[in-house]
């Protein structure tokens, strides 16, 4: 079945059999290399205005955890910073390795960093999220890496804490009062730049706004990430590990930093 995936036969490198997009000319990831970024002053900052009530469910894909949102009105909205208008946040995600060496899928100056967290967030002007996906300026994904370290931020362990209820492929459990704008990092210094979804049908709609600053993890809550299955539940145990896209080329796009 052309189900795709992150194993040899269904791969980032055979996407583009089903999904011709995966070929395009802006595609995501990215390897940003901090000499070529141009610093641009005109860049604001990004703002982010949540209703913690707008959390709804956290469920197991098969391919990644995802926490879902109320988004039929403009009630958590991400703006400033590259946008122009309020994006509504649909749902938070995220990438990781077998190892807290690698899980990332944007990397820096060739550092890759044990996962990285996505907000993803769609400009109502075009409807509905069908809809901005066919629009150059329709999604906008915060992005936010994540680091082992030894003073993890306390916010994560809510996610980390559900991930026991949703083990397998299918299951889906409550996930409410719950306001993402607590795993940002302190600084809002980012990266901005044009891309696409890192996952078929990898539509070229997204505005990237990457946070420079990494966000703390433990090792232990690393390896609680690493518990999920890929698999449901009546099916044989295989980890959900390594769901990350390796970086796409760059083909002539500049990076814009909002800082110096
Ligand atoms: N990793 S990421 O770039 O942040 C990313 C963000 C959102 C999606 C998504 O909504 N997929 C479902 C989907 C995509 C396209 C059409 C219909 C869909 F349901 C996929 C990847
Ligand atoms: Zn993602």
């Amino acid at each position: 079945q052309s189900v795709w995936g992150y194993d040899s036969d269904n791969g980032p490198e055979r996407w583009h059999e089903n999904y011709p997009l995966a070929k395009g000319d802006k595609q995501s990831p990215i390897e940003i290399n901090s000499k070529e970024v141009q610093h641009d002053s005109s860049l604001s900052s990004w703002h982010a205005s949540y209703d913690p009530g707008a959390a709804k469910t956290i469920l197991n894909n098969g391919r990644t955890c995802r926490v879902v949102f109320d988004d039929t009105f403009d009630r958590s909205v991400l703006r400033g910073g590259p946008l122009s208008g309020a994006y509504r946040l649909r749902q938070l995600h995220l990438h990781w390795g077998s190892s807290d060496q690698h899980g990332s899928e944007h990397a820096i100056d060739g550092v890759k960093y044990a996962a990285e967290l996505h907000m993803v967030h769609w400009n109502p002007k075009h409807g509905n999220f069908a809809g901005a996906l066919k629009q150059p300026d329709g999604v906008a994904v915060v992005g936010i890496f994540l680091k082992v370290g030894n003073t993890p931020k306390p916010e994560m362990k809510r996610i980390l804490e559900e991930i026991e209820n949703i083990k397998t492929k299918g299951k889906e459990a409550p996930f409410q009062h719950f306001d993402p704008s607590i795993l940002f990092p302190k600084s809002r210094d980012y990266w901005t730049y044009h891309g696409s979804f890192t996952t078929p049908p990898c539509e070229e709609c997204i505005t990237w706004i990457l946070l420079r600053e990494p966000i703390e993890v433990s090792s232990d809550q690393m390896a609680k990430l690493r518990s999920l299955s890929k698999n449901a539940e009546n099916e044989p145990m295989s980890p959900l590990v390594d769901n990350w896209r390796p970086p796409q080329p760059l083909k002539g796009r500049i990076v814009r930093a909002s800082f110096k």
